[in-house]
């Protein structure tokens, strides 16, 4: 049976097709939030909505493979109509915390060239501040012990993700060490202080990006838009 939580992510996810047309290219973010939003849009191509979608991570790949959602890639568009995509953290100003399942390098290079980005949560995601989720942070697997002393210079303890008794591997190959700043006061800053990291592929940070948040609660669907 569903649960509460599932549920909440599920008519999130179910909301955003709203914002499908026949056309569309779009991007699919990953998660288990995606996974009903996929569910739902694959009912829809089923139904003769013609779109095509570029995957964020390899997961989000073989489910769309398995519901019969068209693909393409980008040696065929560099453009997206529409993205979306789950957050581990939005704050008032939709910047993001993302990366939990560690597919932030690809969740970024989707997004980023998409017309609009739409993020689907449930209400647990929403804060004032962002921080409380550890900040994910993609690094070169090679040097990464000096990476990671760098890193410890800014105020944090670096954990390294594990997948068992091994590091886990992101889908380019890299390594994750999640960070856990508590509260992050200024996101621009932190970001480019981490991006000058040598080292630091990409930040979970994702700012100025989201146009549009659908987040699922016991009383229904909010939205909360971007402020021009
Ligand atoms: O950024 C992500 C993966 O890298 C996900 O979108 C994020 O972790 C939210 O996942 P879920 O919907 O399972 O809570």
């Amino acid at each position: 049976m569903e649960n509460q939580l599932d549920q909440k992510k599920r008519i999130a996810a179910e909301k955003a097709v709203e914002w499908i047309e026949d056309g569309m290219l779009i991007g699919l973010g990953s998660g288990s939030t995606v996974y009903w939003f996929i569910r739902k849009l694959a009912e829809r191509v089923h139904d003769g909505l013609r779109i095509q979608g570029i995957p964020s991570s390899k997961r989000t790949e073989q489910w769309a493979d398995e519901m019969g959602i068209p693909l393409t890639d980008f040696s065929k568009t560099d453009r997206l109509d529409l993205a979306i995509d789950g957050a581990d953290e939005v704050d008032p100003k939709l910047n993001l915390i993302k990366g939990g399942g560690g597919s932030l390098l690809r969740e970024k290079l989707v997004n980023q060239v998409a017309d609009k980005l739409i993020i689907i949560v449930d209400d647990s995601k929403a804060v004032l501040q962002l921080g409380q989720f550890p900040l994910p942070v993609e690094v070169v697997p090679f040097a990464w012990q000096t990476t990671v002393n760098r890193l410890r210079e800014l105020g944090v303890e670096p954990r390294l993700r594990m997948d068992g008794a091994r590091p886990f591997v992101s889908n380019n190959q890299n390594y994750i060490f999640d960070c856990a700043f508590q509260t992050i006061r200024d996101p621009q800053a932190l970001h480019r202080e981490l991006k000058q990291v040598l080292g630091v592929v990409e930040t979970g940070l994702f700012l100025n990006m989201a146009d549009l948040v659908l987040i699922g609660s016991e009383q229904g669907v909010q939205q909360l838009k971007k402020q021009a």
